[in-house]
């Protein structure tokens, strides 16, 4: 245990700006303080650093009292990054990064050894100042500038960095290497590192554990994934926000929601245009829809306002089907980033549109069906490894609604059943089983919102808007599915 501290209080001229705030740091730990302005958070790194004095509680560094340090011992220990830096100083880059080897001179005169020499070299390179050594600090960016004092910090060789806000004026690239080297560098050589961070994100992806600050009092210390709890930082911060997982590592990330603008009365889902014609079904709308799909084009979850159903031959082949569909949609005019593209080899015209009004909500339904690759699915490991055609079921579905991710995932179930009951109920079977299939193997689907008016966070078949998807993406694929038999079978 690097440092102990006890229901700390203390703050300006006998005042409580800190009140009774208790945590331990273990050597080679990050923790990072986060909480409104004026929360107390720069308060609470001077009582740390010997800055303030303490009014209540303890502070243990080694186990040893921090009070009991002399300045010049606790600097051995500790070194801090402050959050206004003083830029009148009339000294070089690189007499300044030696300033922080002061704690370790002895006797009269204060002289530089080489390993002090080697010490400051190796802080200004990796804080990469190294090439303006011989500039004055005050004619540095205010970026430059705080990696410079973040060298004379390091120069210190701490077991202990309180830094205040250090990314403050760096830029992204210099804030990911200032942390991903405080990360190694606590792992590496168990430094211990307590930093205020205004960026919950960069607080979720480098700390180990957050405390979380309000008036002076800790509201919550533990790691990222507990503290970042999207209703208590709403609280905490007054402001609306959104929790996401990142992408790629298991940490949350935060995301500000700016003020929702006058939620429309109209039905938003009359708005959108639709196009028909042999080559595509493009719908349009004039505002985006977050999406979920499984589309060639804009698959995943997106923001898109183009929806295309493009006829493609049953012979249809291509090794990059992706940029050849960008090619497609760039020649008709349609904008690439904002839309969603899908094939099929199903004749366009046999297209089924339904949009019906509910209660509260709207949906939309489009359904194109090519059968030609029907399979049963709980038998499709029987199939042999023939490359099926692009006979397939497209499904779009349109909702004026809010919602949540379960219930983008609910809805795409949903959706799933209905159209394996047409199937069903339209005896369509799996050509080489025989049995009634499922699904066609290519199938592909879309689930669009418009993430306003009402929310919805589930969309399973016990709720109203899981009935609704049930009632007609089912209706949708039947009627598609009759006229592509139709065509079939009509001489
Ligand atoms: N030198 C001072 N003398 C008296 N009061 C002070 C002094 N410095 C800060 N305060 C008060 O202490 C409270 C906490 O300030 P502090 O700077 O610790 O907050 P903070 O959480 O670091 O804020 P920010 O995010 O704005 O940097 C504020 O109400 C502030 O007015």
């Amino acid at each position: 245990m690097l440092l102990q501290v006890n229901g700390l209080s203390g703050g300006y001229n006998g005042l409580n700006i800190i009140k009774d705030i208790s945590f331990s740091l273990q050597k080679g730990e990050v923790l990072g303080i986060l909480g409104p302005n004026g929360s107390g958070k720069t308060t609470l790194l001077k009582l740390l650093s010997g800055l303030l004095p303490v009014n209540n509680g303890d502070i243990f560094l080694n186990d040893r009292l921090l009070e009991s340090y002399s300045s010049k011992e606790l600097a051995r220990e500790v070194a801090v990054l402050p959050q206004n830096t003083e830029t009148s100083f009339t000294y070089c880059v690189e007499d300044i990064v030696s300033l922080g080897r002061y704690p370790y001179q002895r006797g009269m005169f204060n002289t530089n050894s080489n390993e002090d020499k080697r010490i400051v070299l190796e802080a200004m390179k990796q804080t990469q100042v190294y090439d303006f050594r011989d500039k004055y600090l005050h004619t540095l960016s205010g970026g430059e500038q705080q990696r410079v004092l973040l060298a004379r910090a390091l120069a210190q060789e701490p077991k202990l960095l309180l830094l205040d806000e250090p990314t403050n004026h760096l830029d992204i690239s210099f804030q990911v290497s200032l942390l991903d080297s405080l990360k190694t560098w606590a792992k590496h050589r168990s430094l211990s590192v307590i930093a205020i961070l205004h960026d919950l994100n960069m607080a979720s992806l480098y700390c180990d554990r957050i405390l979380l600050m309000e008036n002076g009092k800790q509201v919550d210390l533990n790691k990222p994934s507990i503290v970042l709890e999207e209703s208590q930082l709403e609280k905490v911060y007054q402001t609306s926000l959104k929790r996401k997982e990142h992408p790629v590592v298991p940490k949350p990330l935060i995301t500000l929601l700016p003020k929702h603008e006058e939620t429309e009365k109209d039905n938003l889902l009359q708005k959108l245009v639709v196009t028909q014609n042999n080559e595509y079904i493009a719908i349009q709308s004039p505002f985006q829809f977050k999406t979920l799909s499984s589309a060639v084009v804009g698959a995943g979850f997106s923001w898109e306002r183009t929806f295309i159903n493009r006829h493609v031959d049953k012979h249809y082949n291509c090794d990059d089907p992706k940029t050849e569909y960008k090619q497609f949609l760039t020649a008709k005019n349609f904008d690439v980033s904002e839309t969603v593209g899908m094939m099929t080899a199903a004749v366009l015209e046999d297209a089924e549109f339904i949009i019906k009004e509910f209660e509260e909500f709207t949906v939309f339904v489009m359904v194109t069906a090519g059968l030609s690759n029907a399979v049963d699915v709980s038998k499709a490991y029987l199939h042999d490894g023939k490359k099926a055609t692009v006979g397939t079921i497209n499904t779009w579905i349109f909702i004026d609604g809010n919602l949540s991710e379960a219930a983008f995932v609910q809805a795409l179930v949903t959706a799933t059943e209905a159209k394996a009951k047409a199937l069903h109920d339209e005896e369509i079977l799996d050509p080489v089983m025989g049995t009634i299939a499922t699904g066609t193997s290519t199938d592909s689907i879309m689930i669009a919102a418009t993430q306003k008016g009402k929310e919805f966070p589930y969309a399973g078949s016990i709720t109203a808007l899981g009935k609704a998807i049930g009632l007609l993406v089912h209706e949708a694929t039947q009627k598609a599915i009759e006229r592509n038999k139709r065509r079939l079978f009509t001489p």
